[in-house]
């Protein structure tokens, strides 16, 4: 479980997060809801220390982070696995490589430890076939799967994903947000999903924090979110026209 709470930050005189404090629970698919420059990346960084907070704390699993000392936060970000947007995968090393590359930071496996680990995580996304692969022999899905697998590969009790379907068609997005729902389940990992796709929010929605101008405005599940009053909020996911469409027809069969 990570908790954060009253996170502020301003830069230059943009306040940017103002205020912001919640609970993201294991085992869960957290997503950080909000349009465009509203504060969801910033807001990741500062949980995951790569921006530092002008006020307000994190704790992992009720270790206290922000302002710890050196080792205090070098024990937490070993458990921690990113999916970046673009998955960020190293362009001159195979796919093998890519997954290997936390083990060999992370860990001390020795070569043959590490194999057996980078395997498992790829047969886990369904890549078995794919070790020898350079990443620009692969589609994008296939490299969320192996962001994804590198991720998961120090057995990471944290995982944050920064929008894993940016540049994939729908087909592919429900893939990749069902893989990240089961592994989230599988290992009880804490997983926060930065997202402005609605469709995730229904498929994979178990706890939504929405975020405007740097201020929560809402949380609740993906099936409290096409009930709520909060006007910012409605105004976001009924821009959508399917979003419109699909609360017709929730509307008509509860009548
Ligand atoms: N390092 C920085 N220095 C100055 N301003 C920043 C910095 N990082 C982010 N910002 C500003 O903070 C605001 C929020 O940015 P952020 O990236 O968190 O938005 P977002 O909600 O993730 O948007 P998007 O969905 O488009 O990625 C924006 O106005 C952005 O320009």
């Amino acid at each position: 479980m990570i908790e954060i709470h009253n996170i502020q930050k301003t830069f230059g005189d943009k306040k940017v997060l103002d205020g912001v404090s919640g609970v993201f629970e294991a085992g869960k698919t957290n997503l950080l809801l909000g349009a465009s420059g509203t504060g969801k990346s910033v807001l990741l960084k500062c949980i995951v220390g790569l921006i530092k907070p002008d006020v307000g704390s994190v704790t992992f699993d009720g270790t206290y982070f922000t302002n710890s000392k050196l080792d205090i936060k070098q024990e937490i970000r070993r458990k921690i696995g990113m999916l970046f947007q673009g998955s960020a995968l190293f362009d001159s090393m195979t796919v093998e490589q890519n997954v290997e590359f936390p083990l060999k930071m992370l860990t001390d496996m020795n070569k043959s430890e590490r194999m057996d680990r980078v395997n498992f995580c790829l047969q886990r996304v369904g890549l078995e076939n794919a070790n020898k692969k350079m990443p620009a022999e692969i589609s994008g899905g296939m490299k969320k799967r192996v962001g994804i697998a590198r991720a998961i590969a120090p057995n990471c009790t944290y995982l944050f994903c920064d929008e894993p379907n940016s540049g994939l068609d729908p087909q592919t997005s429900l893939k990749i947000d069902e893989l990240i729902l089961e592994i989230t389940q599988e290992y009880n990992i804490t997983t926060i999903i930065v997202t402005h796709d609605m469709n995730s929010v229904i498929e994979i929605g178990d706890k939504i924090m929405f975020l405007f101008e740097g201020k929560k405005l809402w949380e609740g599940t993906r099936d409290e979110i096409l009930d709520t009053d909060v006007k910012e909020l409605n105004e976001f996911i009924f821009s959508n026209r399917l979003m419109r469409d699909a609360k017709k027809v929730e509307d008509n069969s509860s009548m």
